[in-house]
């Protein structure tokens, strides 16, 4: 694992911020020491104390950006041009991280009065090590600069560098993802259940079902519908499942997600 260097700055110590800190920080990325969280409420704060009380935790973030080589912003999109603004020195010095969904290079850009910005897209999984990120550059992050988002989000899963106007569509999918796969395990649990399992039975089996078609998908390397045939035997059980959801929609009903999502990213964009 690639250490970074200098000071990291996260504004905005929520969720996504708690996910990434504490990746990086089990990975061996960075240091508590090296670290500064800049949010203003005081129970968000206080998690941080309790939780990892060897970071810097401030309501004030200009002597922490001041001192900083490195910011990641993890506040909401609408809230990204109000701590753009808190800092009264220049952005410019320093390479800014954005994981604001839909939030464009172009207004990074703009809102930070630099060029040396990062755009990108984590996911939840990264509170387990297991997320999928996707970022894109400014014109101005050099490639030291790039690998260093690259060690950041590595620590916390796999991460790719893309074109920016493939980020909208990346939020579509791995951003919103983990929703949707949360909804089809309760729904396979909720199957279990209604078919006489107890439920702490069927969850297990939902939740090491999704895991486990995943990692085989992945070690195999197979087609999806490969691996869906491998299981349907003819005229057995699954193929009489497979029917019910090819009746009612699946498939269709994931592809409009994702690009529902997609749009809704592409809309806070125009608006954040
Ligand atoms: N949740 C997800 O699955 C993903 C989210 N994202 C993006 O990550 C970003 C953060 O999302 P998430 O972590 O879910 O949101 P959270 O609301 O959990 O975290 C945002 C944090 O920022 C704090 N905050 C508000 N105003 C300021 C300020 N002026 N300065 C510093 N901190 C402030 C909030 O405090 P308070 O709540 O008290 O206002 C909150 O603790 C969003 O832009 C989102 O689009 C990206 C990928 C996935
Ligand atoms: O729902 C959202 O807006 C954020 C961005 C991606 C996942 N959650």
């Amino acid at each position: 694992m690639n250490r970074i260097e200098g000071k990291l700055v996260l504004l905005g110590g929520g969720k996504m911020g708690r996910a990434l800190i504490k990746g990086v920080l089990s990975a061996g990325v960075t240091t508590e020491s090296q670290l500064t969280v800049v949010e203003p409420h005081a129970g968000a704060q206080q998690w941080w104390r309790d939780e990892l009380p060897g970071v810097s935790v401030t309501g004030d973030g200009q002597a922490a950006i001041e001192a900083a080589q490195i910011v990641l912003v993890a506040v909401k999109p609408n809230v990204v041009q109000q701590v753009a603004g808190s800092f009264s020195g220049s952005w410019g010095e320093r390479l800014v991280i954005s994981i604001a969904a839909g939030v464009t290079l172009e207004r990074l850009q703009n809102l930070f009065d630099s060029r040396c910005v990062v755009r990108v897209m984590p996911n939840t999984p990264c509170l387990v090590g297991a997320g999928a990120s996707a970022y894109a550059c400014g014109e101005a992050v050099s490639s030291e600069q790039a690998a260093t988002v690259a060690a950041i989000f590595s620590a916390v899963g796999v991460v790719d560098q893309v074109d920016e106007q493939l980020l909208d569509a990346v939020t579509g999918l791995s951003g919103s993802g983990p929703a949707y796969v949360f909804v089809i395990i309760e729904a396979l649990a909720d199957g279990g259940v209604a078919a006489g399992l107890p439920r702490p039975l069927a969850m297990q089996l939902a939740t090491q079902t999704v895991l486990g078609a995943a990692q085989l998908l992945q070690e195999t390397g197979e087609h999806p519908a490969a691996l869906k045939d491998a299981v349907a035997s003819p005229g057995g059980t699954t193929i009489a499942g497979l029917s019910v959801l090819e009746q009612n929609g699946l498939r269709s009903a994931m592809i409009e997600a994702v690009k529902a999502a997609t749009e809704r990213s592409r809309a806070l964009g125009s608006h954040a």
